[in-house]
């Protein structure tokens, strides 16, 4: 009979993917089957928001979460603190980064090198300078050596395949030619529902909130809404195809945040005065009406060219990407195996159910690596 194994998870953050992505963690088997020679058991020994966290000095797994996090008097653990408590964990232990945090994602090596593995949807560790991507992916081992390994599918995509696509296009030698399409499930929703195919739409103020009450929107709505969240996902894209992006402000990205709304002081006096800017979004669905076509916020990488840019385009009302429904995206692989018909791929790109997906299912590719 073989020994059973215990693998201890670590979760920081618990917003709308935190908590489906722990929903999703408790319907794992405990007894899951991700050696071929042992049974895996899980347990869950920190969690953690940017406010209190629960863990235990002996390591005793948490038996019900939403209950002892709301109890919790006990603040967050500082990263060293919380590197020295997963470093002495009795078996290998996952870090699982639900956070959108800089500091946590800074703190990625330290912790690979402790040979902490992570799990992750948070793009800031992939799309920071390029130092923080070198100093991640030197590192982890990904299988081979002491450091931990780490995987962030839904870093771009939310649940949808693209990174392991790139990843398995760029190992097995085809050459990445050009990467495009919508990378926004908030932008794809947006506009959507604002300037649907045929007419009508809300205005766009609304949409924004209905956004952001779905758990499309990052924590703060101006950071889907400057581009920025597009532009990093197009950073760690171009990476992964083999370009040096330095950072995700390094390229052209068009924001739609009012010039008269760059100096608010939160998101929420940001959204209280967005719906005074709703005539110039009217304006813009008028101008492209005119032209029998609708307003998209898309993205491109030219490998060849070594170039990324970010922002608005008119599509014809026939193309694919006018088509998209709901917070789909839809990403495109031009390569020279596909030719003129490129890889694509195409789902929902954000909320919580579909991204925790991609962070349950990198969980699992991690547990078959540390056998
Ligand atoms: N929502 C989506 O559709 C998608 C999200 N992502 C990424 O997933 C991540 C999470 O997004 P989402 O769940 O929507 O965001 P939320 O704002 O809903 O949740 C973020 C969570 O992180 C916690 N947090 C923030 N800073 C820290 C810190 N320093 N230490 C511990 N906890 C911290 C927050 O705590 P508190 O509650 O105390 O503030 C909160 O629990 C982000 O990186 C986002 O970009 C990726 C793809 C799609
Ligand atoms: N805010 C992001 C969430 C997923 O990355 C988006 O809207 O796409
Ligand atoms: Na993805």
């Amino acid at each position: 009979m073989p020994l059973p194994r215990q693998v201890f998870i670590a979760v920081i953050g618990a917003g709308g993917v935190g908590k489906a992505f722990l929903h999703q963690l408790s319907k794992l088997a405990s007894n899951l089957s991700c050696s071929p020679s042992a049974p895996t058991y899980l347990s869950l020994i920190l969690l953690s928001t940017s406010k209190k966290s629960v863990h235990h000095a002996d390591y005793k797994s948490l038996s019900n979460w939403e209950t002892e996090l709301a109890n919790s008097t006990t603040p967050p653990l500082p990263l060293p603190r919380l590197a020295e408590y997963l470093v002495k964990a009795p078996g290998k232990v996952v870090l699982v980064d639900n956070t959108s945090n800089q500091d946590v994602a800074d703190a990625y090596p330290m912790f690979l090198k402790h040979g902490v593995s992570i799990v992750t949807p948070n793009k800031k560790a992939f799309s920071g300078s390029y130092q923080l991507w070198t100093d991640i992916f030197a590192a982890a081992s990904n299988g081979q050596g002491s450091g931990g390994c780490i995987f962030h599918e839904s870093s771009v995509g939310a649940g949808l395949p693209v990174i392991s696509t790139l990843k398995e296009l760029v190992e097995t030698g085809d050459e990445v030619r050009r990467i495009e399409g919508v990378f926004s499930g908030t932008m794809s929703f947006l506009f959507n529902s604002f300037m649907p195919v045929g007419g009508g739409g809300g205005r766009f103020s609304d949409e924004v909130k209905t956004a952001k009450d779905k758990g499309f929107t990052e924590p703060d709505p101006r950071d889907d809404l400057n581009g920025l969240d597009v532009a990093r996902k197009l950073t760690i894209l171009a990476r992964l195809a083999g370009l040096k992006v330095e950072s995700p402000t390094s390229f052209p990205v068009q924001s739609l945040i009012p010039k008269e709304l760059e100096s608010c002081a939160s998101g929420d006096e940001f959204m209280q005065k967005l719906p005074e800017f709703d005539g110039k979004m009217d304006d813009l669905k008028k101008e492209a009406d005119k032209e029998g076509k609708v307003v998209r916020f898309v993205g491109s990488v030219d490998v060849a060219k070594g170039e990324v840019k970010v922002g608005l385009e008119k599509f014809d009302t026939s193309h694919p990407i006018a088509a998209l429904k709901g917070s789909d995206n839809i990403i495109a692989f031009y390569t020279k195996r596909y030719g003129d018909n490129p890889l694509i791929i195409q789902g929902a790109g954000a909320g919580g159910e579909v991204t925790a997906m991609g962070v349950t299912g990198d969980l699992i590719k991690a547990l078959r690596l540390l056998q």
